[in-house]
């Protein structure tokens, strides 16, 4: 179970601080799967990273299967970080290190004694059906096969928790039916609660149990996926009655925000995480 309790994430700035989620409180049971959709700009992305604290939130509560992870020491963070794995729109694997070596990385990061890291790695890389690509560099593999790696390095620390931030989007649509397949054997096999953050109204309504909208940093609107088959039932945000219409991508910017930080400073913070 997940419980995101009062999270608010400000960022600052000179002139005006920027409320980038504001006091959300989601709660998402264990084994589940939990989309959420939004315009661009809502905070969908902040309020995944809000989770292991990738952006620790400005204040409220991450609770993770009992514990509060913005409680923890930098140390008990570190190791709680090892339950939580997660996966990017570009993959951001190291371009010089093979399929394997990328996944032995993060079982060198959660502490996993060298001789144990190779078995480990194949095997992860054996669940998304990568057996025979393991020597592969990332130039070397498809979009999908380099999810696929990124998905192997995520489940080879044996995460709880999976957070995926817009997993498909840089992927054609026959590959993002193959990663959520794969995703979703996962969270079937191995039990692990998984957070989806994506655009595409296909992903969510083929991969989610339940949605929450986002709409200017707060959740506006959750219900369940399997809500959607019943004729009574319309979505009350624009967005959510957009999971009824087919193939809507979403992409509006809004024009009042500030810029993010840099993308380097955001793939440095992420190359952190694995
Ligand atoms: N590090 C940052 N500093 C300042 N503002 C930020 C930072 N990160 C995000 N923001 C702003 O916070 C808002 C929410 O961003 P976020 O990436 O969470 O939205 P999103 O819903 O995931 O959008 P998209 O779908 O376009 O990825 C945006 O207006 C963004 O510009």
């Amino acid at each position: 179970m997940i419980n995101i309790k009062d999270v608010s994430t400000v960022f600052p700035s000179a002139d005006n601080p920027f409320v980038a989620v504001d006091n959300v409180s989601l709660e998402i049971p264990r084994g589940s799967i939990q989309g959420i959709i939004g315009f661009s700009g809502a905070g969908k992305s902040t309020l995944l990273r809000n989770i292991n604290l990738l952006e620790r939130p400005t204040s409220g509560q991450i609770i993770v299967d009992g514990t509060d992870l913005t409680a923890l020491n930098d140390e008990e963070l570190r190791r709680a970080r090892h339950h939580i794995g997660m996966i990017f729109q570009h993959f951001n694997l190291l371009n010089n290190r093979n399929a394997v070596e990328n996944v032995e990385l993060s079982l060198k990061f959660a502490g996993v004694p060298k001789k144990d890291r190779r078995r480990r790695a194949l095997e992860a890389l054996a669940i998304v059906d990568l057996a025979d690509k393991t020597t592969a560099y990332p130039g070397q593999l498809s979009g999908g096969q380099k999810q696929r790696v990124a998905i192997a390095r995520a489940l080879a620390t044996e995460p709880k928790v999976l957070l995926c931030d817009e997993p498909t989007s840089a992927v054609d649509p026959r590959t993002t039916a193959s990663v959520l397949q794969y995703l979703s054997d996962i969270n079937a096999q191995l039990g692990i609660t998984t957070v989806i953050v994506t655009h595409e109204m296909n992903v969510v309504k083929a991969i989610a149990d339940n949605v929450a909208v986002m709409e200017d940093g707060a959740v506006v609107e959750q219900f369940d996926i399997a809500s959607l088959k019943n004729p009574a039932f319309t979505p009350a945000t624009a967005i959510g009655r957009y999971l009824i219409s087919d193939e809507i991508s979403l992409d509006r910017k809004p024009t009042t925000a500030p810029a993010p930080a840099s993308a380097a400073t955001e793939s440095l913070k992420e190359e952190s995480y694995v």
